[in-house]
């Protein structure tokens, strides 16, 4: 027997979840989501979450050090790690699979496979066809280095240390993206000593290079062993052992690296990500198996059937983008089952192209939306900048120590804002006023009339405004 939905989305973390609900919203049509873990995905149980969770005390305490009159005591990892759990709510979905069936959606637990035109199999023996669309969402996966040693050695991933259950005394992280600079952060606020094994010149490459200075000077004050331009070469492990996510793999590391061999007691690789495709039924339908599925800007990616929201079609790996996709997806799939046609920016996922924000919520944290400079002028933009100090009267009341940096990329022939980087304390709230200037492609003139409010750290647009006159 074969059953029936209108839509089925294969792949339930955020951005299948939100593709699912806005296909369907205010209409009697049915959508199925088919996820082989949990409802929620890896933002809610083992990557933003719970990471963000364990980042947040680490920032108060450090904001507490630097204020007189606040007594600030080591940070109780036990409590946080609580705190941390209940936000992934023990990795049990049941709340995420309560709100899918209060939208109207079915949820299937297994895996899905495509084979064939709006034909999926789920677990190889339930049969699903969609009479409109079939939504591929299932995200990414760690990428493990073929290292030699390194995956007998059993290393942790993001999953084990976003949702670690004891601290290793002594870690190295391979990697200098994002996961990694994160990792070391709440790690080293745990009291671990890290080594933080990075295979470029800097930290956080597609960030304006100040971002990752900053970042790599931050970790470096606080303890951790930054090595730039350090390659990996092997790894050994005589006693690794699977002892379960979070917990300490077995026996102690060595390292051999371009720098050097270290010891340690755990070793995480940050590496990046790969899409989870390569047992998706791609190849039944002529796409490749194992790769990001690309899209239209409408995220259809084969006839009007076929589409792909979120990690897995490689436009912007971030929770809100994935979901932003999926908002735009669901209304494409919303409007051809009503015959109403795409007018109307609503249907294209145009913040794809060069508007994308994101914060990392290292310590400073580093946010930015848009294009960097460097990114500007390849993609052929005359473009005009501006960088200061971020010394406002707002920034001095909100801590003794603050410091922190401040760049706008701007487009001479429009006089518009393309990319926007703040560097600091607390930085990450200041990025949704940049993303509205680009987006909504302010004139620089017109921001003269949005006055920031005294005295907070949005003072920094008038000091940028200023700088520019
Ligand atoms: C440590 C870490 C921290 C991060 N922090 C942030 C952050 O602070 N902010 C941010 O914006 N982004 C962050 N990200 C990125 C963010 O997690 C991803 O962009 C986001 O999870 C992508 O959502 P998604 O729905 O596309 O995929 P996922 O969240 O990966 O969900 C995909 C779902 O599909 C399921 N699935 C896969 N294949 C199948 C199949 N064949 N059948 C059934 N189910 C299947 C999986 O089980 C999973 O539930 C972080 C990533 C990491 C690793
Ligand atoms: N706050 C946030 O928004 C947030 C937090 C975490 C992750 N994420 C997203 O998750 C995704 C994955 O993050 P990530 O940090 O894993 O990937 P990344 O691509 O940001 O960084 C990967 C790092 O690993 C290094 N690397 C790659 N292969 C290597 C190898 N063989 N040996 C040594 N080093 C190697 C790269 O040079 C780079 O420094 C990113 O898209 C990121 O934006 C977002």
């Amino acid at each position: 027997m074969t059953d029936e939905f209108d839509v089925i989305v294969i792949g339930g973390g955020p951005a299948g979840e939100n593709a699912a609900a806005y296909a369907i919203a205010g209409s009697n049509r049915t959508a199925a989501i088919v996820e082989h873990e949990l409802v929620g995905g890896e933002c809610s149980y083992w990557a933003c979450m719970p990471s963000k969770a364990l980042l947040r005390p680490g920032q108060v305490l450090e904001a507490a050090d630097a204020l007189p009159g606040i007594p600030a005591g080591p940070l109780d990892v036990d409590a946080i790690l609580k705190r941390r759990d209940s936000f992934t709510h023990n990795h049990d979905d049941s709340s995420q699979v309560d709100w899918a069936t209060s939208a109207g959606i079915t949820v299937i637990k297994g895996h899905g496979v495509i084979d064939g035109e709006r034909a999926v199999t789920v677990d190889g023996t339930r049969k699903l066809r969609a009479r409109q669309a079939v939504v591929l969402a299932t995200g990414t996966t760690a990428t493990v280095p073929k290292t030699p040693g390194l995956r007998e050695a059993l290393p942790w991933t993001s999953r084990d240390a976003t949702n670690l259950h004891e601290v290793p005394s002594r870690v190295a992280v391979i990697g200098g993206g994002v996961v990694a600079t994160e990792c070391a952060t709440w790690l080293s606020s745990f009291g671990a000593h890290v080594t933080l094994l990075v295979r470029g010149d800097a930290l956080l490459k597609s960030a304006e290079p100040f971002a990752g200075t900053m970042v790599a000077e931050a970790l470096g004050a606080r303890g951790v062993d930054v090595r730039l331009s350090t390659a990996v070469n092997s790894v050994s492990r005589p006693d690794a052992k699977d002892t379960g996510e979070g917990h300490i793999h077995g026996g102690p590391v060595s390292i051999e690296t371009s720098s050097g061999v270290i010891e340690v007691d755990e070793v995480i690789v940050a590496a990046g990500r790969g899409p989870t495709s390569a047992d998706l039924g791609l190849s039944v339908i002529g796409l490749e198996d194992g790769k990001y599925v690309t899209t239209d800007d409408h995220l259809c990616a084969q006839g009007e059937w076929l589409y792909a929201v979120g990690d897995i079609n490689g436009r912007s790996p971030l929770t809100h983008m994935g979901k932003y996709q999926a908002r735009v997806c669901g209304d494409v799939i919303a409007a051809r089952a009503e015959s109403r046609g795409l007018r109307g920016p609503r249907y294209t996922a145009s913040a794809d192209n060069g508007q994308v924000p994101q914060v990392v919520f290292t310590s400073p944290e580093i946010a930015w939306v848009g294009r960097t400079e460097k990114k500007a002028r390849d993609d052929g933009y005359d473009v005009e900048v501006v960088e200061i100090e971020l010394a406002v009267a707002g920034s001095s009341l909100l801590r003794d120590d603050y410091s922190g940096r401040a760049k706008l990329v701007i487009d001479k022939a429009t006089d518009v804002i393309l990319g926007a980087t703040f560097a600091g304390p607390e930085v990450s709230e200041l990025v949704h006023a940049a993303t509205i200037a680009v987006v909504g492609a302010v004139p620089l003139e017109t921001l003269w009339h949005a006055v920031p409010s005294y005295p907070t750290v949005s003072e920094v647009w008038l000091r940028l405004l200023e700088a520019r006159r």
